[in-house]
């Protein structure tokens, strides 16, 4: 296949992306779709017609075709774990009969809908009271990873509903988080949800143990059941940790961590949002399903965006990709987007075991603009090695106030200048011109003009909303889902396991003895042995 990927490299030797515009007025319409108030323009990548059939002849030789029909269809599509990803399900239970190996999931979906939307409206009604009859006020999300990316980008993303409890996030170890968090609270109004697909997540559970007893020290330990809920696939231990029954809510193993936001472990977000909202939300990514498994393929924007990404990768040799929200409440957008991305295709071998040539899928950085200009846009600009970058905007800024909407279109206008700068770029015999004008001597031009070199060439994809609202962002989420999936199909890879996260995890254990017990052996060579007793030797030190 690479011999492939070769060739579409060499098409495209000594092509420019201005050249393909003047070439096609039509281009820019060509390649741009609305789905979900969602405006999807991928017109300034190295497309033509010649490799738009390239790119599809590669995706059906993968049978990319059966491959996206098995995962609507809920098969086993993570092999190696033995499971369906049917996150699909989540966001439209009423739509049809989603069935997981032939069995209908879509009532157990509703159901769960139900007890979330329940458990939202008696929280907003101040029905929900801690051990003392006193109100919830505050909600903290205990989770890691899948349990809270996805919850804290959307409740930053979007506003509250207006009788929601102020929300907080507990995610890492680091004793700062939890003393920052906790001692801002009063354990009388708090609430905490547990959110753990497996529910042994290290860091989770130990967050979990700390408010559990803080709640016991201030309000006895019969006050535990009234100040939590948990979020998980693991009932038995759900309970064991002493959360009740009505507390308790479902999700299922076909629902990857990474794409878990749509069901109960986005119950912190619906409780944020107001479940309406939250609907709202399923429904702009259930567009986006429906778009995906339908539209034909060279307007179907997931597949054609996932084909170029891969171009970009096995094609040009780029293995980086930009991210950049022109929206300051879109800020936690690239971290949820980070996980998405890279632990689903942040792999070395494809699923029967052999070794990927190149890189896998791309590496993903990302900032807000117009704040990451003024951070990593230098390298984007003049870098050896084009990054491709999405850019994600809103139309309408939410605010009718008139310097407000003067200010959002400075901040569309940086947007919009940043991708013909990267598409256009500026060369040198431009630049020498602008210095010979601005009479400046022969050797200064000479030394200069080759750093004042923009090669633009560098490609983008434009993402508008006609406002920042649940259902865009829903089928923005959907979108990103989709095209790391069409990217997984071409390379042979499985996106819905993440193994490599496991070694790390077990040596921690093993360190955790170790920094405990002084003199213990263990595994590792002598960077190891020499930290360890360093450290050691600080907290000896500290003691004393
Ligand atoms: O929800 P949990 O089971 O606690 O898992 C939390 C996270 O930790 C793991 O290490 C995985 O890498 C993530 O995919 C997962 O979202």
């Amino acid at each position: 296949m690479q011999e492939k990927w070769d060739a579409l490299r060499r098409h495209w030797e000594g092509a420019r992306l201005s050249e393909l515009f003047a070439r096609d007025p039509d281009r820019a319409k060509r390649h741009c779709v609305e789905v979900a108030g969602l405006r999807i323009d991928w017109s300034r990548q190295f497309l033509d017609s010649t490799t738009q059939q390239q790119l599809l002849a590669l995706a059906g030789e993968c049978g990319f075709g059966a491959q996206r029909q098995a995962l609507f269809q809920g098969e086993v599509v993570n092999a190696s774990e033995g499971r369906a990803a049917l996150h699909m399900a989540l966001r439209g239970p009423a739509n049809r009969d989603w069935r997981v190996a032939g069995s209908s999931v879509s009532l157990a979906v509703e159901a769960e809908l139900a007890h979330m939307e329940a458990f939202v409206a008696a929280v907003h009604a101040g029905q929900v009271k801690g051990a003392t009859g006193a109100p919830i006020r505050d909600v903290v999300n205990i989770g890691i990873g899948g349990s809270h990316l996805g919850p804290e980008m959307l409740a930053t993303a979007l506003p509250a509903a207006k009788k929601a409890p102020r929300l907080h996030f507990l995610s890492n170890v680091d004793p700062a988080q939890s003393e920052r968090i906790l001692g801002s609270l009063d354990p009388a109004e708090t609430l905490f949800i547990v959110v753990s697909k497996s529910f042994t997540s290290r860091e989770t559970m130990i967050n979990a143990g700390e408010a559990r007893g803080w709640i016991a020290r201030a309000l006895g330990e019969t006050a535990v059941v009234d100040h939590f809920a948990a979020v998980s696939t693991n009932e038995d231990k759900v309970r064991a940790f002493g959360i009740c029954a009505e507390r308790q809510f479902r999700f299922w193993d076909w629902v990857g961590g990474r794409y878990s936001l749509w069901s109960s472990a986005g119950l912190a977000a619906a409780v944020h949002l107001g479940m309406p909202r939250f609907h709202e939300l399923l429904d702009g990514a259930a567009a986006m399903d429906r778009h995906f498994e339908s539209a034909p393929d060279a307007e179907n924007a997931p597949l054609m965006m996932g084909l170029l990404d891969l171009q970009s990768i096995m094609a040009f040799g780029w293995p980086a990709w930009a991210v950049v929200p022109y929206a300051d409440s879109l800020r936690l957008l690239p971290d949820y987007f980070q996980q998405l991305v890279m632990e689903s295709n942040g792999k070395g071998v494809t699923q029967t075991g052999g070794a990927l040539i190149r890189q896998s899928g791309p590496l993903l950085l990302g900032g807000i603009g117009t704040d990451a200009q003024h951070a990593f846009f230098q390298l984007l600009h003049q870098g050896p090695l084009p990054v491709p970058v999405d850019f994600i905007a809103a139309a309408r800024s939410g605010s009718q106030n008139e310097s407000a909407t003067r200010r959002h279109q400075v901040l569309l206008a940086n947007c919009l200048a940043q991708a013909q700068a990267l598409a256009e770029g500026r060369s040198e015999a431009a630049v020498r011109q602008a210095m010979e004008q601005a009479g400046l001597d022969a050797a200064t031009i000479k030394s200069l003009a080759p750093q004042k070199r923009f090669p633009g060439n560098r490609p983008s994809n434009l993402l508008l909303m006609r406002e920042l609202c649940p259902q865009s962002l829903g089928a923005l989420i959907a979108l990103y889902e989709h095209r790391v999936f069409v990217q997984a199909c071409l390379l042979g890879i499985n996106p819905f396991d993440q193994m490599g996260v496991e070694l790390g995890k077990q040596l921690a254990r093993e360190m955790e003895k170790r920094l405990g017990a002084e003199g213990r052996e263990g595994s590792g060579d002598s960077a190891v042995a020499e930290t360890i007793t360093w450290l050691q030797q600080q907290w000896r030190e500290q003691t004393s």
